[in-house]
């Protein structure tokens, strides 16, 4: 099989443990697009872990499988992407921010329009969604989801642009807030990132075909080479021409704005392996690791890291401070990311499940235990107790990130301040006294931005998205300032 004929591929779980927030892929003009889809979607499975769709177009109809869980509970089945014929496909792997987790909002979400059809997939969020929500169905549209995305597909429809991507940018240039989105109709292939790249998205190429992804742990697993980011505020419309040949046209329909990519995606949702905005995820982490040992030093016998996430940058902890790096903390592979899991319940008894703790190495010891973030504090909770219990001497909490203090409207799900540990306790020792630690200390916000870009924070110009730490949001919240009318936008039971 050469690398790029995936015709007789079939999945097995076996061969590949699922152990990798929302992910977006599309490729145009390959006859295996749905499989190298779920192959790519497989790869961003750590970006979204409640359902997954793909939509794929055969020349002449567009198919739709759309399924709640995991990627590889479903399009392992070779008779599901049997339903999905065709040379290009976009997918998605959903993590809720706007609408219920629920069929019905599981993308991507195709539409029939004037010009035909058009099918949508978006990581991130609209901060304006619910506004522009109310506005179309106050003149007479009939929403189908309560998705934020949906209201991207009521715009291109009442658009007065002839072109289906003059009607596209048309919609996007309404919406306010974080997006890397790709679309597509019979014959295009559209790329879209907000005007200051909140949320990543890159482009590919596989035997000259194009492909666009969420991170480029997507292009690797298809053998595909990545080409570049698709920039802030930037339109990538490919499309296949008459004699075959695919066009690529690239356009900034937006006011030109530096870029400003998430920090999060550095601190916890990007892969290790991805390279975001053109720096390796892992040395990124692993230079947070370095920053906090020497911003935040501590007498210890070993370094623990909190899996998966804070292991680059224990690495990094042990490294600079010269203690040894040891996996006191054992995780079960079979339980995935609990941050990102929809409700606390479920959070806090999958923190349970994933972690044990590797008495060997802990037992006697002062345990320096490094994690990447602390959000509502689930983990280090739970965590602590099972190192006392498992007999060590002191445990002491170093975070590769600052404390967050702010909610996040641009596709992370932490929408409550009341419920973020850091707005719970007046500093860190009383933190620490809640959560059971010897100590407890942050990682500063100039130690962050160094790791990641090399230079502390401009603050006339922050050279990154960092409201959640420093309540600087980058965009309006039109949403937020609406609140008072009420969040409701669905009467169908169990909706929002
Ligand atoms: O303070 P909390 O609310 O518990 O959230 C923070 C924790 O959640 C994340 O881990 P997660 O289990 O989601 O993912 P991982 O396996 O990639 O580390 C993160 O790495 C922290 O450990
Ligand atoms: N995490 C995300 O990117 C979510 C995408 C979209 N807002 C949804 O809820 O479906």
């Amino acid at each position: 099989m050469s690398q790029s004929d995936f015709s007789g591929f079939e999945w097995s779980l076996e061969d590949d443990t699922l152990h990798e927030e929302c992910g977006v892929f599309g490729i145009l003009g390959h006859p295996d697009a749905a499989t190298l889809t779920a192959l790519g979607l497989h790869a961003l499975q750590h970006r979204g872990q409640e359902a997954a769709g793909i939509v794929s177009f055969d020349g002449r109809q567009f198919h739709t499988e759309k399924h709640m869980g995991l990627v590889g509970d479903h399009y392992t089945n070779p008779a599901t992407l049997a339903k999905l014929p065709g040379s290009s496909a976009i997918g998605h792997t959903r993590y809720s921010t706007t609408g219920e987790v629920a069929l019905r909002n599981v993308q991507p979400l195709f539409a029939e329009l004037e010009e035909g059809g058009i099918a949508i997939a978006h990581n991130g969020n609209f901060t304006n969604g619910l506004t522009l929500r109310r506005q179309i169905i106050a003149t007479g549209a009939i929403c189908q989801s309560t998705s934020d995305t949906e209201v991207v597909l009521h715009l291109i429809a009442r658009s007065r642009h002839s072109s289906t991507t003059d009607r596209f940018i048309d919609a996007i240039r309404q919406m306010e807030g974080g997006y890397a989105m790709v679309a597509m109709t019979r014959t295009k292939l559209i790329a879209a990132r907000d005007p200051i790249g909140i949320r990543p998205l890159v482009m590919g190429d596989l035997d000259g075909m194009p492909i666009f992804c969420s991170e480029t742990c997507a292009l690797d697993i298809i053998g595909a080479k990545f080409v570049r980011d698709v920039e802030n505020g930037e339109v990538i419309i490919c499309e296949v021409q008459p004699d075959g040949s695919i066009s690529i046209e690239a356009r900034k329909p937006a006011k030109p704005q530096p870029e400003r990519p998430c920090l999060f995606e550095y601190v916890y949702f990007a892969r290790p392996d991805s390279v975001v905005s053109g720096r390796s995820v892992y040395v990124t982490r692993k230079n947070m690791g370095i920053n906090l040992a020497n911003e935040c030093p501590c007498e210890g016998d070993v370094v623990v890291p909190v899996p998966d996430g804070g292991t680059p940058a224990a690495l990094g902890y042990a490294q600079a401070s010269g203690i040894p790096f040891e996996y006191g903390i054992i995780r079960n592979h079979y339980v995935g990311r609990t941050f990102i899991e929809p409700t606390q319940q479920i959070r806090a008894f999958g923190v349970k499940l994933k972690h044990s703790a590797n008495r060997a190495m802990i037992e006697g010891k002062r345990v320096v235990l490094v994690d990447d973030s602390i959000v509502r504090g689930t983990t280090s909770l739970k965590i602590v107790q099972m190192i006392r219990d498992a007999g060590a001497k002191e445990v002491h909490i170093r975070v590769a990130s600052p404390m967050i203090f702010h909610p996040d409207f641009y596709g992370i799900d932490t929408p409550d301040r009341d419920k973020l540990l850091a707005n719970q306790y007046v500093d860190e020792k009383a933190m620490a006294k809640y959560i059971g630690a010897d100590s407890l200390a942050f990682l500063s916000i100039d130690g962050l931005y160094k790791a990641v870009g090399g230079k502390p924070r401009d603050p006339a110009a922050p050279q990154f998205t960092d409201h959640y730490f420093t309540g600087d949001y980058p965009t309006r919240l039109l949403d937020k300032e609406g609140e008072k009318v009420g969040r409701k936008v669905s009467m169908l039971a169990n909706n929002g």
